[in-house]
């Protein structure tokens, strides 16, 4: 039990920072029993749809003056990825409240930054709505997705192509986006596309003191060299300002990892087969298309073959005109935040939800603070926190009055 010293709203952050949904195993029962009591506190509606038996898509709607009117997505995910405990100084599921000695406390736990700050900060926005009476002319769903973490294959994925989506008649989206340690707020209005790929070449096998011919592991070579000289260009270009002169991100750029290798059984014996997988991500202005032929066409010259593991081929991106931007950014000029437009790195459930026809923007109202998602004590500041509810008090009254 904590203290009456720690904020009420404080308190309900480490309850649902508390509830263990790390992969593999989310607890997502206890998580949707935690966000029905939300829903029934605040006097939201509660819907909860399963596409997957045990996989709940948890939704708590606010429903506005203007029902038929296209209506605001909050969407977060529930999951959180695993932990390393020994490499973390305070338990990762304790939700710590630690005094940062200067006036602020630190909250550490698993998904204070992914996601479940942007998760609690939309249902204290809507609580706040609902205790001022401040009425919104769109219906506000905030949506609680699962398996986010896992690629969303069973949650988002899948909730877009439902009925129940189609009837949430969903106009616009917030989701994640990521912290920035300078104090601006990064905008998310597309992202890269995985394109998960293995290589697997086939040579002559024989004994390890042989000069054995045309091998399986000189094809591979050759094509992780090509690989590796593609991902170089795309570094320098990476380095290379942009045509009006600003600074290019990581989301402007292709990036190549080699993230898999295997071959061989015993040192002596030269192996039939031989594997490399990489991990790339396509910047939207590439031809998707284009480049998975470039892909084809180097394993056909090297003679070895191609196994797309995962292709994402949508390079849909929110437009940054109309209402909803406007409304979005006049937020945000209000709010006096200084912000950039970027494309997001790696891939979120903001995917899924642009390709279903959705302006989805990813933004974690996460200013001057280390980027801690995924790593060893992960925290946010209670002040971010606190910042984080008014941010979407703004924002979100500013969306849902846009009619
Ligand atoms: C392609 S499914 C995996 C999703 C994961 N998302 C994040 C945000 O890390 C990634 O981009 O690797
Ligand atoms: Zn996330
Ligand atoms: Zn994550």
């Amino acid at each position: 039990m904590l203290s009456s010293d720690v904020p009420e709203s404080v308190q309900r952050f480490i309850e649902y920072l508390q509830i263990k949904t790390v992969q593999p195993t989310p607890d997502y029962a206890s998580c949707t029993l935690f966000l029905q009591r939300q829903a029934e506190e605040i006097g939201l509606e509660f819907s909860v749809t399963e596409c997957i038996a045990g996989k709940p898509i948890v939704v708590l709607t606010l429903p506005g003056l203007s029902p038929s009117e296209p209506s605001i997505i909050l969407n977060s995910h529930t999951d959180v990825v695993p932990v390393f405990p020994s490499l973390w100084t305070q338990d990762p599921f304790g939700a710590a409240r630690v005094a940062d000695g200067e006036g602020d406390y630190r909250i550490y736990a698993r998904g204070a930054q992914d996601m479940k700050i942007v998760g609690m900060a939309y249902l204290e926005a809507l609580r706040a709505f609902k205790q001022d009476g401040t009425r919104l002319q769109r219906t506000v769903h905030a949506v609680f997705v699962p398996d986010e973490e896992i690629g969303g294959h069973e949650g988002m994925e899948l909730f877009v192509e439902s009925e129940e989506f189609r009837k949430l008649n969903a106009g616009f989206a917030l989701d994640e986006g990521m912290a920035n340690p300078k104090d601006e707020l990064r905008v998310f209005y597309g992202e890269r596309a995985p394109c998960w790929i293995k290589f697997v070449a086939r040579g002559n096998a024989g004994h390890g003191s042989q000069f054995i011919e045309d091998t399986a592991g000189e094809r591979l070579h050759r094509v992780v060299g090509r690989m590796l000289a593609f991902r170089s260009e795309q570094l320098e270009l990476l380095q290379r300002p942009l045509d009006d002169g600003g600074e290019r991100t990581l989301g402007d750029v292709t990036s190549t990892n080699l993230t898999l290798l295997q071959a061989g059984v015993q040192h002596n014996v030269v192996p039939a087969e031989a594997m490399a997988g990489f991990d790339i991500r396509m910047t939207p202005a590439v031809d998707y298309l284009g480049f998975r032929r470039w892909l084809e066409q180097v394993a056909q010259e090297e003679g070895v073959e191609l196994e797309f593991v995962q292709f994402w081929a949508d390079n849909t991106m929110t437009p940054r005109e109309g209402t909803f931007w406007a409304a979005f950014a006049g937020a945000l000029q209000q709010l006096d935040i200084k912000y950039r437009n970027e494309i997001f790195p790696a891939a979120t459930d903001s995917r899924y939800l642009r390709r279903a026809g959705v302006p989805a923007l990813g933004v974690s109202p996460l200013c001057g603070l280390p980027i801690l998602l995924h790593d060893h004590d992960e925290y946010v500041r209670e002040s971010d926190y606190t910042h984080a509810v008014d941010f979407y008090k703004c924002v979100v009254k500013a969306l849902a009055n846009t009619v």
